[in-house]
């Protein structure tokens, strides 16, 4: 099986054309390949595949083998990738995805990617919850290890909960993340960012990502925190964000309320890896 391995600000994904042939057993087989040790390592797996709704359709497998509904970063790898590999010519791009369709624009050199989102939900699920309502979202109480934090739940196309930190010194955000991501308010599970105000257009974000842990930077969650930010009046409507592996601008546009997100995608490299062996076929 012919493959690429595309990143956004390191935010890695095996990228994989189901135009000709599409896999099977997906959730298997994202596990399996997006391994560090005994496959080829990503945070994600990305198929690419023909929409009847849109110009490309996107499905997209954390490393833990759970089918996420949409993912920032592999939008803009995917919007280069359809390029790259001579599947379009257009600039502007339609995807479809189980979060709707997402539209995506090449700007600069091509090398960067402006991606509109939509507007955000302020929520903590899709799911409702038992004995309280999902729209309970801002200033939320969850505590950790005795430690109360306030959260305000976002979602980006995926669901968010961001939480605002003075200092990263001496915060085990890691360990606060794994449990959050399981914690009972949030019954589809959720990605956490922890973030770090520097001034109301510029903040320092670090993620623990449902389904895969840490990992250097995530769109979606950047874009939830700027509204995040906005919400509770700590940013304005357009910053930059700092995450592990670089920077992303993003705005919350007044005029449609659209979260827009712009950043890099960069090809890592191409390879052909045989599944046979590795992938049961029931
Ligand atoms: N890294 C992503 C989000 C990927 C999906 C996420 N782990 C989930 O399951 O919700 C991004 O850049 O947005």
């Amino acid at each position: 099986m012919k493959f690429s391995k595309w990143h956004g600000l390191g935010n890695d994904f095996i990228f994989v054309n189901g135009f000709e042939k599409a896999p099977i057993n997906l959730q298997q087989l994202a596990e399996t390949l997006c391994d560090r040790h005994f496959g080829i390592g990503a945070d994600g797996l990305v198929l690419v595949l023909p929409s009847t709704q849109a110009d490309f359709r996107m499905q997209i497998f954390n490393s833990d083998g759970s089918e996420a509904q949409m993912c920032g970063n592999a939008t803009r790898c995917f919007s280069r990738y359809v390029h790259t590999n001579g599947l379009t010519k257009k600039n502007e791009l339609t995807i479809e995805t189980l979060a709707g369709i997402i539209h995506a624009r090449l700007v600069g050199d091509g090398s960067e990617v402006k991606v509109n989102l939509g507007e955000p939900k302020l929520k903590r699920s899709e799911i409702p919850v038992s004995g309280d309502s999902a729209s309970t979202a801002i200033n939320v109480p969850i505590t950790i290890n005795d430690i109360t934090y306030n959260a305000t739940c976002v979602s980006t196309g995926v669901p968010h909960c961001v939480i605002f930190v003075d200092s990263f010194q001496g915060l085990d955000w890691q360990n606060i993340g794994k449990k959050i991501e399981i914690h009972p308010l949030f019954p589809e599970k959720t990605n956490v960012e922890f973030i770090q105000v520097i001034n109301r257009s510029e903040m320092i974000m670090k993620v623990w990502e449902r389904g895969a842990g840490v990992t250097l930077a995530c769109g979606t969650g950047a874009s939830a925190s700027l509204v995040a930010g906005v919400l509770t009046n700590k940013t304005d409507r357009k910053a930059v964000v700092h995450l592990e592996g670089g920077d992303l601008q993003i705005e919350w546009e007044e005029a449609t309320g659209h979260v827009l997100m712009t950043g890099p995608a960069v090809e890592s490299f191409v390879g052909d890896i045989s599944i046979e062996n590795s992938v049961a076929t029931d």
